[in-house]
C-alpha cells in the first residue's frame, strides 16, 4: 500500500445555491460518474494553488486560492494501491462561466438533487456536508 494520493476538489456554489458536478469522462477511473471539479495535488504544490490550476484546467474559470474555503475532507480507504484523501472546498467567487473542457457534462443543481446521481464512493458523504452547511443559517458576519 503506497502513501495516500491527496485530491483536492471544489464546491462551485451559485448565487441560487446551486453547486457544480462534472461527469467523468467514460474510459477513466471512475468514468460516468459525476464529481465535482478537482484533481490531484502534485508534488511542492500547496493544495489550494493545485485546486486553482485545476479549475481553470478543467472549467476555463479563475479563482484565487483565498476565495477557496475548506469544507470537508474524505478518505476512501479501499482505493486499489493507495488510500485516496479528498479535501472539498467551498467557492462562490470566480471570473468566467464554466465549461466542461474535461468532463463529459456539467450540471448545476442543489445538493439534494445531485445526491441521486452515481459518484465516486467518497463524494457521498461529502455531498451529504455540503447540503448541511448550505441548509444552516448563515453564520454571523
Ligand atoms: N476531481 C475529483 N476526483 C475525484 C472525486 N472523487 C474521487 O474519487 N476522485 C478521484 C478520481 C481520481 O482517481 C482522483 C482525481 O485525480 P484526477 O482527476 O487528476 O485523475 P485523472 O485520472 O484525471 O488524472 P491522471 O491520474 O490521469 O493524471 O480522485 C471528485 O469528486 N473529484
Amino acid at each position: 500500500m503506497g502513501s495516500p494520493i491527496l485530491v483536492v476538489a471544489a464546491a462551485l456554489i451559485d448565487a441560487q445555491g446551486r453547486c457544480l458536478m462534472q461527469q467523468r469522462p467514460v474510459g477513466k477511473q471512475h468514468g460516468g460518474l459525476w464529481e465535482f471539479p478537482g484533481g490531484k495535488v502534485e508534488p511542492g504544490e500547496a493544495p489550494a494553488d493545485a485546486l486553482a490550476r485545476e479549475l481553470a484546467e478543467e472549467l476555463g474559470i479563475v479563482v484565487a486560492p483565498a476565495a477557496l474555503a475548506p469544507l470537508s475532507f474524505a478518505v476512501d480507504p479501499n482505493r486499489p494501491g493507495a488510500a485516496l484523501v479528498m479535501l472539498l472546498y467551498r467557492c462562490t467567487r470566480w471570473s468566467g462561466v464554466p465549461r466542461a473542457l474535461a468532463a463529459d457534462a456539467l450540471r448545476w443543481d442543489v445538493p439534494r438533487a445531485l445526491a441521486d446521481l452515481p459518484m465516486p464512493p467518497v463524494d457521498v458523504p461529502l455531498l451529504a456536508t455540503l447540503q448541511q452547511a448550505l441548509a444552516a443559517p448563515a453564520p454571523l458576519a
